[in-house]
């Protein structure tokens, strides 16, 4: 028996390629329903633990359980999981329908049958209109719907999205993101979505396993992972955080030209977040000024660099809000949430 809390567990699980390492000991759960993002740096492991889970590669040692059975030695067609890999893998000589209905051809499903529940699968993903479209007729958005669609049409036990956006431009990027989302919801499916973009992984799951080196360095929800990181790899990873080393006495921070207030005893790192930055010379927690070496306006926001005595300290700053002239000097305070100790 296995509770819905522990639906896809990777047990220990470790793969090697001849002498090297690519995954090493990696134990991760995913709940029924939930969409679990793999995200860390290009060379991480990602992809290897997606094809652990699909069956394209066998762990060395440890296990892969799903729904509480353990599938780690059984062939990838025995396993009931639906992939969506990053070149999308459509056959250029069939249409869209039949592109779909490949699947449920290969598990012996008749001709109408396959018809049928491809054409849904289709209109699930928005594509009612295209059936007897080719690829090449395709944009590169479509295309990446008739791949999740051909992994949707088998209703599969976990749906795997191995870096599935990342050859749409940004901003059909971003619809995409928001589509797949709301789809993994409706349809309650379990997933695990390999990227290396932080903003992707924040956005879209329910919870985000951060790998380097082929090791899980932290998994939390986007929120937890953000406010309170538990590593400087964590930290920096997650983008615009800056992570000063130093050491603390008496409740203070201390590196050089910085100190701030409210440190546990131990912390040896403190991060700040770019976007919980003001240029202030107001009293407060940080006590630290610099040169303003960068400010680039990206829309809505600033970002502005601070070369300090212990580093550069990067701020997002609300374009209302401008940054002075480059080379002025500046102090810059924490607002809630700017600051955290590791
Ligand atoms: N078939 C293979 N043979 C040998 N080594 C491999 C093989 N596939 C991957 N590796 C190595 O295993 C490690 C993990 O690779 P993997 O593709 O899982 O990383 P990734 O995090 O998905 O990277 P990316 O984001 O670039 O796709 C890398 O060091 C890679 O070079």
């Amino acid at each position: 028996m296995t509770s819905n809390k522990h639906y896809l567990t990777l047990d220990n699980a470790t793969a090697i390629y001849g002498d090297s390492v690519a995954v090493s000991g990696l134990t991760i759960e995913a709940a029924k329903g939930e969409l679990l993002s793999l995200l860390g740096p290009s060379g991480c492991g990602k992809t290897t633990t997606l094809r652990m889970i699909a069956g394209f590669i066998r762990p060395s040692s440890g296990r892969i359980i799903l729904g509480g059975e353990d599938i780690s030695r059984r062939p990838v067609h025995t396993r009931n999981i639906g992939v969506v890999f990053q070149s999308y893998a459509l056959f250029p000589h069939l249409t869209a329908l039949d592109n779909v209905g490949f699947g449920l051809r290969m598990r012996h499903a008749g001709k109408a049958e396959c018809r049928e529940k491809a054409a849904a699968a289709l209109d699930t993903v928005g594509l009612g209109a295209y059936y007897d479209r080719y690829p090449g007729q395709l944009s590169g958005g479509q295309q990446q719907r008739v791949a999740l669609a051909r992994a949707l049409v088998i209703e599969p036990d976990v749906l795997l999205l191995d870096e599935p956006l990342s050859n749409l431009d940004a901003h059909l990027r971003a619809d995409m993101r928001s589509e797949i989302r709301s789809l993994q919801q409706r349809l309650g499916i379990t997933t695990v979505f390999v990227t290396h973009d932080q903003q992707e992984a924040l956005a879209m799951s329910d919870r985000v396993a951060v790998m380097s080196k082929g090791l899980l360095m932290e998994i939390g929800s986007p929120v937890s992972l953000c406010d309170r990181p538990k590593s400087a790899f964590t930290a920096s990873f997650l983008g615009a955080r800056t992570v000063i080393k130093g050491r603390t006495e008496a409740g203070r921070f201390a590196a050089p030209g910085l100190t701030c207030d409210g440190a546990p005893e131990g912390a040896t790192r403190l991060v700040l977040r770019a976007s919980r930055l003001r240029l202030s010379d107001e009293p407060g927690p940080l006590h630290v000024s610099g040169t303003l070496v960068n400010a680039a306006f990206l829309g809505d926001t600033y970002e502005a660099d601070i070369q300090s005595a212990c580093g550069t300290i990067r701020l997002i700053v609300p374009s209302d809000m401008p940054p002075p002239p480059v080379g002025t000097s500046c102090s810059i305070q924490t607002q809630p949430g700017g600051a955290t100790f590791i």
